[in-house]
């Protein structure tokens, strides 16, 4: 029986200065896989199992499951394109906290999706894979955005374009700089972290915005690293959305001052992250959040690089 296995990597929405437009894939120096696993098998009727250190925090019940939506999405799109196709037993490893700000959900999306489209020997490009991820992602917090699930899927820093032929596009990344991320434990709603923004952003904060999110784009071309790490601060969600965060500035206090070059809110929390040179000083930063940050048992971090590859077909053992 044919069995097609695929990882997604957790990612980093918004990257602080580009809310819904920038976000990054997230691999741990260690090695620790950071993401869920999708399997997907030749069956006679569609079934879906859940397994994985978060499992028992997903909604009860295959329906109410994102990867049973992917799987109905996927289906519907091989029948209007005139591709041949038949049911799967569907297998989930949800290995990445619900609410947590890594993209939990996009993972289970782009693993999905990836899995079942080399299932079915790949009939979908990237970026209509992209589209049909993104309105998955749409359905489940409240608004179409790209920033968790094109990183997740792709790999690498991207940024959105709002172009439906081309979703997203590549930015360089820095490849001297440690992404530190502290998952605190309590799990923070998307659409309820949505909800709690404004609904107009003021003049000063729309041209900043705007400033920050192209000297940043230039910065990482031109290699200005010191002027990339600048500009990374959050005029339109993190003032609003600190509160949700037990601790949040004095984890920021501590980071600033303790090496780190930039800190934020990871997508809509309550993860955070710490920008880092220097390995040593982020592993400090990573100590320190662990101890100090984190609230319940659930709760971890790890120095992460912002891996060039994102969703990957893994082989399937046994
Ligand atoms: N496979 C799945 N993975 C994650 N969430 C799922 C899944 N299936 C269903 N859900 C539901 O989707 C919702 C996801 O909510 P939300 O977007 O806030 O979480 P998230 O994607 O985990 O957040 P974040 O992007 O901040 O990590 C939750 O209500 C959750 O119960
Ligand atoms: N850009 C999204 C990411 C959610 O993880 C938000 O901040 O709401």
């Amino acid at each position: 029986m044919k069995t097609t296995r695929a990882y997604a990597p957790a990612s980093i929405g918004n990257v602080s200065l580009g809310f819904d437009v920038l976000g990054a894939a997230l691999a741990p120096v260690d090695g620790t896989e950071l993401g869920d696993v999708v399997e997907v098998s030749d069956a006679a009727e569609f079934t879906l199992t859940c397994t994985g250190a978060f499992a028992h925090k997903l909604p009860p019940g295959a329906d109410n499951n994102i990867v049973t939506l992917c799987y109905a999405h996927f289906f519907e799109e091989m029948v209007k394109a005139g591709k041949e196709t038949h049911h799967v037993a569907m297998t989930l490893h949800k290995n990445l906290p619900i609410g947590s700000g890594l993209g939990s959900s996009a993972s289970s999306i782009v693993a999905a999706f990836h899995a079942l489209n080399a299932h079915f020997d790949c009939p979908f490009d990237e970026n209509a894979l992209l589209l049909m991820m993104g309105e998955l992602e749409g359905q489940i917090s409240g608004s179409i955005h790209y920033d968790n699930v094109a990183p997740c899927y792709l790999g690498g820093l991207t940024l959105m374009t709002g172009n439906d032929a081309k979703v997203t596009v590549q930015l360089p990344t820095v490849k001297s700089w440690y992404w530190v991320v502290c998952y605190s434990g309590i799990s923070v709603s998307t659409s309820a972290a949505r909800n709690i923004l404004p609904k107009e952003v003021a003049m000063a904060d729309t041209l900043t915005f705007g400033r920050q999110l192209g000297v940043f784009v230039h910065a990482l071309h031109a290699g200005d690293t010191d002027l990339a790490a600048s500009v990374m601060q959050d005029v339109i969600a993190e003032p609003y959305r600190k509160s949700l965060l037990p601790g949040f500035d004095d984890a920021r206090a501590f980071s600033m001052e303790n090496g780190g070059l930039a800190f934020g809110i990871s997508g809509s929390g309550p993860t955070v992250f710490a920008v880092c040179d220097d390995a040593d000083k982020a592993e400090a930063i990573r100590e320190w959040l662990q101890a100090n940050y984190v609230q319940n048992e659930d709760g971890f971090s790890h120095v992460c690089r912002i891996p060039e590859k994102g969703a990957v077909e893994q082989q399937v053992k046994g």
